[in-house]
């Protein structure tokens, strides 16, 4: 028996289609409605066989144009959209269409395609805010990816190269740290960021990591990613991590030393990650030829001590000489001034703005004290007594200059205690020495001045001592970022005297900020002009002169 043709055969019958005949229908496809109940055969409807070539065409057609529309619509709609389109017209039984319903239809199905889209990055919209507000992150700019809700996405939604992910589960490292949660997939989608986060919350792994992902080990004389840190120490640490990151993988990961900075030739060296300090990066751009023209990946850990005065120029034409256009750079600190930020923008394009927690506070982890040591000899008397009572190492003590830290060295190396000292005048090596004894356990007491108090992981330091106090609000929250890492509790001891004592009003507002409690006396001291405070403080060895 000859099958009847349906009302949706004659749609999809194509030229042969009367318009006049089946205005009603148009009108109901216009609308949405289904046909109550199948059209009566129609004399002008195609005869199968030889109209099959015909249909086929116009099917194609109508399919053509049906991607081409969904292409406009926003270019988001997936393969399972266009099939779930058609489905309508099986709904009607509806086997073929003429170009006029399907672009109907197609109008149709690319709004609910569009409602679908917009109900989806609401849905994602709303996660990111969740696990923004459940890990305290805030950030500024448009069109932000969500922060990554563990290590698994950077596979599933990154592709990230099994190695890595295996390095990240050697090293420990079982969930995200906040700043890691947000900054890596911001950097991983391409975008430039400036991230300020706690100290010790991981930023570190928040920046190398995207990078191992992005640049692929390459040849000879090709720099792909740029470090830069504030101390030779800081960078020292960053390429032991990066390596460590990096293991399996054959990157040239190299830390600018001296001598490299003075006689390296960069032409024949494979490097494709370069951690430096300022001065001898640029030293190599300018005496040794190094091309940064095809850096990728530009990072400058410590960002407001890089732009300190004195650093700024030297930053400059770091960054004009990584010219190539599309470099994602980003920078990354506990403490973001706003003069720095602002100075940041210049360089930066289309910028996001992360910060952890409360901007330029101190770690939740820290236990904060101030005491009153009323003057230079109380402070070396109220050191020894704190050692007596409890002496619990790995302990950091920051003295404000390298004098005063050979000094305070020289009063307590015949206590009965280990201590050791680093400061500026020491080789590179023995400044390595300092560090690498305090990790081993070796020395319990560590005298330092402001190189140490930057960046240096000491996992296990329990306590840092302000000896000499610090000279602003970043530089404390620096200082004593040195305990209290990885989630871990520190202590944080500030001794000050009647000199410093107008000074104290910026470091007791860190202390309320992070729920420690201070006389009010302290926040209600007035406001000075300067920010920054150097006490002119009695020699430390006179004190026993005087004895
Ligand atoms: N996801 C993680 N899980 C556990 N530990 C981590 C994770 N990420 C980093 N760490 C560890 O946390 C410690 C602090 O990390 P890192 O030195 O990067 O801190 P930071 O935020 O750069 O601090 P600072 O502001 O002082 O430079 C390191 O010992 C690091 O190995």
């Amino acid at each position: 028996m000859e099958e009847k043709p349906s009302l949706s055969s004659a749609l999809f019958a194509g030229t042969r289609f009367d318009r006049k005949r089946f205005a009603g229908d148009i009108a109901r496809f216009r609308t949405g409605a289904q046909p109550a109940a199948p059209a009566p055969p129609t004399p002008d409807a195609a005869p199968p066989g030889p109209e099959k070539k015909r249909k086929r065409k116009s099917k194609a057609n109508a399919k053509k144009n049906s991607k081409k529309k969904k292409k406009r619509a926003d270019g988001a709609a997936s393969a399972s959209d266009v099939v779930e389109g058609f489905s309508v017209f099986k709904g009607a039984e509806a086997k073929e269409a003429t170009e006029e319903s399907v672009e109907v239809v197609v109008r149709e199905d690319e709004d609910s395609a569009v409602v679908r889209r917009r109900k989806e990055a609401e849905r994602e919209i709303e996660r990111a805010a969740i696990l923004r507000k459940r890990y305290d992150i805030h950030i500024s700019g448009h069109n932000v990816p969500a922060p990554l809700e563990s290590f698994e996405e950077l596979v599933s939604r990154y592709d990230c190269d099994s190695y890595l992910v295996g390095n990240l589960s050697k090293l420990g490292f079982q969930e995200p740290t906040p700043i890691q949660r947000q900054a890596i997939s911001i950097l991983l989608s391409g975008r430039e960021c400036f991230a300020c986060a706690p100290t010790g919350s991981g930023k570190t792994l928040a920046f190398l990591l995207p990078m191992l992902m992005k640049i692929k080990p390459g040849s000879k004389g090709c720099v792909k990613a740029v470090i830069l840190c504030p101390t030779r120490e800081l960078a020292a640490q960053t390429t032991r991590e990066c390596k460590k990151l990096a293991k399996g993988r054959k990157f040239g990961v190299k830390l600018m030393t001296k001598d490299l900075s003075q006689d390296g030739n960069f032409k024949d060296m494979h490097c494709d990650i370069l951690v430096s300090t300022p001065l001898r990066l640029d030293h190599a751009i300018r005496k040794r030829d190094l091309d940064l023209s095809r850096v990728e990946y530009l990072v400058l850990d410590e960002s407001d001590k890089l732009f300190e005065l004195g650093f700024v120029e030297v930053i400059d034409s770091i960054v004009k000489a990584c010219s190539n256009p599309s470099i994602i750079r980003s920078l990354f600190s506990a403490t973001l001034p706003e003069t720095i930020e602002a100075l940041a923008r210049t360089i930066m394009h289309d910028a996001v703005r992360i910060i952890v927690g409360r901007k330029n506070s101190a770690s939740s982890m820290i236990k904060q004290k101030l005491i009153f040591a009323g003057t230079e000899r109380g402070k070396l008397i109220a050191l020894r007594q704190s050692f007596a009572e409890s002496l619990n190492p790995p302990v950091l003590v920051f003295v404000q200059s390298k004098e005063r830290a050979k000094e305070l060295y020289r009063e307590l190396v015949y206590d009965d205690i280990r201590v050791d000292v680093i400061h500026g005048d020491l080789t590179e090596e023995q400044r390595q020495d300092a560090v690498d004894n305090l990790r081993a356990g070796k020395s319990w007491v560590l005298i330092a001045t402001e190189v140490l108090a930057r960046g240096m992981d000491f996992k296990g330091v329990n306590c840092v001592i302000n000896y000499d106090f610090p000279e602003s609000a970043s530089a404390y929250i620096h200082r004593i970022g040195r305990s209290g890492r990885a989630g871990r509790s520190g202590e944080a001891i500030t001794f000050f005297t009647e000199e410093d004592k107008p000074f104290l009003r910026n470091i007791a507002n860190v202390l309320v900020s992070s729920g420690c409690e201070v006389p009010s006396w302290m926040v209600a001291l007035p406001k000075l002009k300067s920010r920054k405070h150097r006490v002119d403080r009695d020699r430390i060895s006179f004190l026993t002169d005087e004895d």
